[in-house]
């Protein structure tokens, strides 16, 4: 185990877009060349608009997609993405979550299948061990063994994103890429999904790379901001630093230009909630 969780160095990433009735066929870059590093533990979270090149880079640091030229390091080994050559084990240790916990589930399928299936098809455990390890993972995500023979439409947005976590952690991955993992609820259930991450990192010593494109999020779960322009980067630094003084012009235009609710905010929504509850 290395100290360095992952690295990138180098990652372009080109789309061919065939041509249309009048257009020609062309080459978009959608990342430029992106060096980066998270150390065990910490959560590296990527920023930046619409377009910009962040669930590219998510999907290939997932090991989804190969990037078109340089290295993904994961673990301080470099990883070679074509087909067939992500063994099983390399596979287990980065997982992801997606921002959207109704798609992301199969509908025809109990939680508790959900969430042992990897387990019997990358392990050799028997089902007595992988029904026991599904059900601790519900219980480490705030659900119950209730909700162990249940179908995921019968959950909330939040709940349903537990669900989507258990399952990213059910292999005891050392990384999870989170695309957007939140933005699709609602404040309040945000902030529980939030402070659920923040447990989960500090109990497994997981390694985050947080996508968003909300700064309060940000703010909240980051160790270090990477902000992204049209497939650079254009600053990387610890959060603090970030948002006590943005460096780059381009920076300083996104975080003018959030008026989103901040998490204290949100906190103190769910302080009240709390409060109303007794
Ligand atoms: N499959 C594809 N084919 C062609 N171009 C693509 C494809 N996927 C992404 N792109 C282009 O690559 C660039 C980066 O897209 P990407 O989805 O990574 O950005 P993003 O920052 O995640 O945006 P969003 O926040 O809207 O998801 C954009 O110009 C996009 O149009």
């Amino acid at each position: 185990m290395t100290e360095t969780a992952l690295e990138t160095r180098g990652i372009t990433r080109d789309y061919h877009v065939p041509g249309g009735l009048f257009g020609r066929p062309r080459t978009v870059r959608a990342l430029k060349g992106i060096d980066l590093a998270v150390e065990r533990g910490k959560t590296l979270a990527i920023v930046g608009e619409s377009g910009c090149g962040k669930s590219t880079l998510a999907r290939i640091i997932a090991m989804i997609d190969p990037p078109t030229s340089g290295t993904l390091l994961i673990d301080g080994k470099p990883i070679d993405i074509t087909a067939g050559r992500i063994t099983p084990e390399l596979r287990r240790k980065v997982q992801m979550v997606f921002q959207n916990p109704y798609g992301s589930l199969n509908p025809r399928q109990k939680v508790g299948n959900i969430l042992t299936e990897p387990l019997k098809l990358n392990t050799d455990k028997s089902a007595a061990e992988c029904r026991d390890l599904a059900m601790d993972m519900l219980v480490k995500v705030g659900l119950s063994h209730a909700h162990y023979n249940r179908y995921p439409h019968m959950f909330s947005g939040g709940q349903r994103q537990r669900i989507a976590i258990a399952r990213a952690l059910i292999l005891n991955p050392l990384l999870l890429v989170l695309d957007e993992p939140v933005s699709a609820l609602d404040l309040s259930v945000q902030a529980q999904i939030l402070n659920l991450l923040a447990d989960l990192q500090d109990e497994f010593g997981l390694t985050y790379v947080f996508v968003s494109h909300d700064l309060s999020v940000v703010r909240y779960i980051a160790d270090d901001v990477m902000v992204m322009y049209y497939g650079e980067v254009v600053e990387h630094r610890s959060r603090d630093a970030i948002f006590a003084d943005p460096q780059h012009s381009y920076t300083k235009t996104l975080f003018a230009a959030t008026p989103r609710a901040t998490v204290e905010t949100i906190r103190a929504r769910l302080a009240a909630k709390a409060e109303a509850a007794l």
